[in-house]
């Protein structure tokens, strides 16, 4: 039988850098050999896709049930069968997303981790974090994507939120690998996550 893909999950602040980091990934680790793919949650389901078109509205333990529900689909649509052909799934945002931006929305933390007791378990789970001013520089020059991004106080919480995000998923028995990405270049954000993820392979 063909060896699983491994699960590699990409989580931090809004605008710290995890779809650049994501994408580019995967592009190193095929370039390396390693059969990658890329995906993201909100997914390219129809649920996501309500997802994204509703997250700016909505809020609370609606939202949770809709993030998860998504989740459950993206799993069982695309992310398991690529990883049972044996490429590796690197993911821009999942659960550490939902422990943060939930929390942000007033859900509590075991409602959330009960929600989503059934998910796949990351083989590991990378939170970028940064310094929050260098996260504002570079959202204000990309722009805010959504409601949590344009909450100017949000983005030191969030940071925060990671921090107590990595010590929980570390408690249900995750390897989490935390990056302080303030002063790297997009590539050595790469360089730093391909080292943590060959090192599983070892
Ligand atoms: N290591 C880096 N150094 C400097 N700028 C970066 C770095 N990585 C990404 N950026 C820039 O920061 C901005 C935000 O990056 P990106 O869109 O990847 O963030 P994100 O965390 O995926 O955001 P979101 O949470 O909104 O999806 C972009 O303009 C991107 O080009
Ligand atoms: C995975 C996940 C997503 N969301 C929401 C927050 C935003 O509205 C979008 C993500 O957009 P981005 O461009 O990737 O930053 O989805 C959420 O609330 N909780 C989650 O777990």
């Amino acid at each position: 039988m063909r060896p699983r893909g491994l699960f590699v999950t990409v989580d931090g602040p809004g605008g710290v850098g995890k779809s650049t980091a994501a994408t580019a990934l995967a592009d190193h680790l095929r370039a390396l050999g390693h059969p990658a793919h890329a995906t993201a949650e909100p997914s390219t389901g129809a649920i996501g896709r309500l997802t994204r078109d509703l997250a700016d509205g909505l809020r609370g333990h609606a939202l949770a049930c809709l993030v998860a529900a998504d989740r459950y689909d993206h799993l069982a649509r695309e992310i398991r069968p690529v990883r049972a052909a044996g490429t590796t799934v690197v993911c821009d945002r999942y659960l550490a997303s939902t422990l943060v931006l939930q929390r942000l929305d007033g859900v509590p933390v075991e409602y959330l981790l009960a929600l989503n007791a059934a998910v796949d378990r990351p083989d590991l789970a990378v939170i970028l974090t940064a310094d929050p001013a260098e996260i504002g520089r570079r959202l204000t020059a990309r722009g805010a994507h959504h409601r949590f991004e344009r909450d100017p106080a949000s983005t030191a919480r969030e940071v925060e939120f990671y921090h107590d995000a990595a010590e929980t998923l570390r408690r249900h028995d995750v390897p989490v690998e935390v990056i302080d990405v303030s002063v790297l270049t997009p590539s050595g954000v790469v360089a730093a996550i391909a080292r943590a993820v060959l090192a599983l392979r070892r």
